[in-house]
């Protein structure tokens, strides 16, 4: 296989290759474009004008998602996957990938946006970076551009797949892109109302990109990924990078929607989360129910009829989110 085709390996071991650009048998151009990041080019002529970004290991110890990459990689660089789409594969936080941890000094997925520019570290300045791989791959005009960020989370759920879709004022979700989320195994969407400092939100936000942030699963370490079925979406990512998509259904069937009713944001040391230390993403919530409380008599009382929690972390810093307050969807809103 080629070298590059072991991008995983270049950047466990901290290694930047002799050779920066290779060729398939078929054609197809690997480069190597720094730490973590190759570009992949169909051969000239096969061009289906899609331009994906698949990241994973904004998290570094989410590791399923990187294996899929690297699966895909492998495929692609030892000719078994026959790419007519211009791939980019990121691993976000290699520093953090190497040392199995959500992040070294802080938060790669709350650096975006612009919010890089206001921190300092080299997990802000790997933010600016990926801001600037993404920029330049999605700046060739009339290109379809589609961003997966590949995500396990911390807690278990009762519902294992599912995407976030991020928000821009005056842009629609797209009912499209939804159903082919579903056809890729995800069980639910999560339609974000605000904008936000994530990755995918970046991409959708500024580079016009459809994106989603995708949670695969819960957070185990390298090879011990078993109970992380990702057959539909690795069936749907090479469909995609061959351009062998079959047409995708509109129905949205079986995929629940939900949308977001209110972040919960932690403003001092003395936030405390009252619910269960082993709840699972999507439990329900009862009406009244004292969620969280805060400095300055701040209390979260659940008001919303069938809402449900997501991503509840006590332990982020001040200033971040702490959960998520969701409820169903109708979906009356679709493009
Ligand atoms: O399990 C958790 O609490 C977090 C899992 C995770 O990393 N989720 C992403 C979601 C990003 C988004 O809102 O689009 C994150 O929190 O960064
Ligand atoms: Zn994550």
């Amino acid at each position: 296989m080629l070298a590059l085709g072991k991008l995983l390996e270049l950047t466990l071991t901290d290694h930047e290759p002799a050779e920066k650009t290779q060729v398939t048998t078929r054609g197809v151009r690997l480069r190597w474009l720094g730490e973590g990041a190759l570009e992949v080019r169909p051969p000239e002529g096969e061009d289906c004008g899609l331009d994906l970004l698949l990241s994973a290991g904004i998290h570094g110890n989410e590791t399923a998602p990187i294996e899929l990459l690297e699966r895909l990689l492998h495929g692609v660089a030892n000719g078994k996957i026959k790419p007519r789409a211009r791939v980019l594969f990121l691993f976000g936080n290699p520093a953090a990938i190497r040392k199995g941890e959500r992040f070294i000094e802080q938060d790669i997925n709350r650096l975006f946006n612009g919010r890089h520019e206001l921190s300092s570290g080299f997990e802000a300045l790997r933010a600016a970076e990926l801001e600037q791989f993404a920029r330049v791959f999605f700046s060739k005009p009339e290109r379809t551009r589609l961003h997966y960020d590949l995500h396990t989370a911390i807690r278990g759920s009762k519902i294992e797949q599912f995407a976030l879709y991020p928000y821009k004022e005056g842009r629609q979700h797209s009912r499209r892109e939804l159903a082919r989320l579903a056809a890729a195994g995800m069980e639910a969407v999560l339609l974000q109302s605000k904008s936000s400092i994530t990755f995918s939100a970046f991409t959708y936000e500024q580079l016009d990109a459809e994106a989603f942030t995708l949670e695969l699963g819960k957070a185990r370490p390298f090879g011990q990924n078993e109970e992380v079925n990702l057959d539909k979406l690795e069936a749907r990512l090479i469909q995609l990078i061959e351009d062998t998509e079959p047409q995708i259904e509109q129905s949205l069937d079986g995929l629940k929607l939900f949308s977001v009713a209110r972040e919960i944001i932690k403003h001092s040391d003395s936030f405390r989360l009252h619910l269960p230390a082993d709840i699972e993403n999507f439990s329900e919530l009862k009406k009244g129910d004292l969620l969280a409380e805060d400095l300055a008599e701040t209390r979260w009382v659940v008001e919303e009829e069938g809402a449900r929690i997501i991503f509840p972390n006590p332990k982020v810093k001040n200033g971040l989110r702490a959960g998520i307050l969701i409820v169903p969807d109708s979906g009356q809103r679709l493009a």
